[in-house]
């Protein structure tokens, strides 16, 4: 990875930017549309952006970002793009990467900006050439710095961050299972939390495998119960600044899940005011 071996010696915010600006050159120049496309306008859908939506999920782990992110890449027509997926994917190749990269994820650390920065340039490269526009940018950006960078390359119109007791979240974490095969994720956890200290009880059902993935199931080697703690902590402390900054900007919308996905998905689309968007697609799907 030669871009990579580039990065890593003279590491820089500039050469990291430089590279992300490249991947992003065919949205840069483009003016903002944010009323024409997001929440604010209600009738975004009957207008003709000139570039695609380019929206960020924020959230704790767990939360589901992956989930409603990659419901809404199918409803809008734009990539889900996860950092966590693309540092899977570098995982599960063998060599001194992956090596240096299993030991920060599986201690529940952040990877360096620098490798996610190369990462995220080389699979908004390969979008680009397959004429992909817009996004859903999963789990990036996690850090001020990557914020400030991702800021300074490119316009971005919303961001949805998600919001669940932390109690739920462990739990959450701790029944995720991803099929080996297909690749789809699931989660066997049944959830009950009981109402206290003002936090609402909360219930979510497991979303359960087909029975061709059950014999298939693997879980995260990040997703133990001490490992999801710390990943917690590391969110408190390096992303939730990104949470203000983005509110700073006006560009945060905050949303509380209310329950499971079946509970969760038909609100989350009232809140960003794409109820009716889902309903003309299905029309003319
Ligand atoms: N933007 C990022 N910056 C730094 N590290 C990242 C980033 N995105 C993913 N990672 C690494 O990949 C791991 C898995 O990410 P992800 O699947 O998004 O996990 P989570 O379920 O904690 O949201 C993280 O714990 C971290 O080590």
């Amino acid at each position: 990875m030669a871009a990579l071996t580039r990065l890593l010696k003279p590491s820089s915010s500039s050469s990291t930017s430089f590279l992300l600006k490249r991947s992003l050159s065919t949205t840069t120049s483009v003016v903002s549309e944010i009323q024409s496309q997001n929440h604010l306008n209600p009738n975004f859908s009957d207008s003709k952006p000139s570039r695609n939506f380019q929206w960020v999920f924020l959230g704790c782990p767990g939360v589901g970002k992956g989930t409603f992110a990659s419901r809404l890449s199918i409803l809008l027509g734009v990539p889900h793009i996860a950092t966590g997926d693309l540092v899977r994917e570098e995982l599960s190749n063998s060599g001194p990467l992956s090596r240096q990269l299993s030991e920060i994820v599986n201690q529940g650390k952040l990877v360096s900006d620098e490798i996610i920065f190369d990462l995220l340039s080389t699979r908004l490269e390969a979008g680009e050439s397959k004429g992909e526009s817009g996004f859903i940018l999963d789990g990036f950006p996690r850090t001020i710095r990557q914020a400030e960078i991702l800021d300074e390359v490119t316009e971005i119109d919303l961001v949805v961050n998600l919001k669940l007791r932390e109690d739920v979240l462990v739990e959450k974490c701790l029944g995720r299972r991803i099929c080996s095969q297909c690749g789809k994720g699931f989660n066997v956890a049944s959830i009950n939390a009981k109402a206290e200290n003002g936090k609402p009880g909360m219930s979510m059902a497991p979303l359960l495998p087909p029975p061709h993935c059950t014999s298939k199931l693997i879980t995260r080697a990040d997703d133990t119960e001490q490992v999801v703690k710390e990943r917690l902590r590391v969110y408190h402390e390096k992303s939730q600044p990104v949470e203000d900054f983005y509110k700073n900007q006006g560009k945060l919308m905050e949303f509380d899940l209310p329950g499971g996905i079946s509970e969760s998905w038909p609100k989350l689309l009232e809140a960003l005011n794409l109820d009716d968007y889902e309903v003309k697609q299905s029309a003319v799907a």
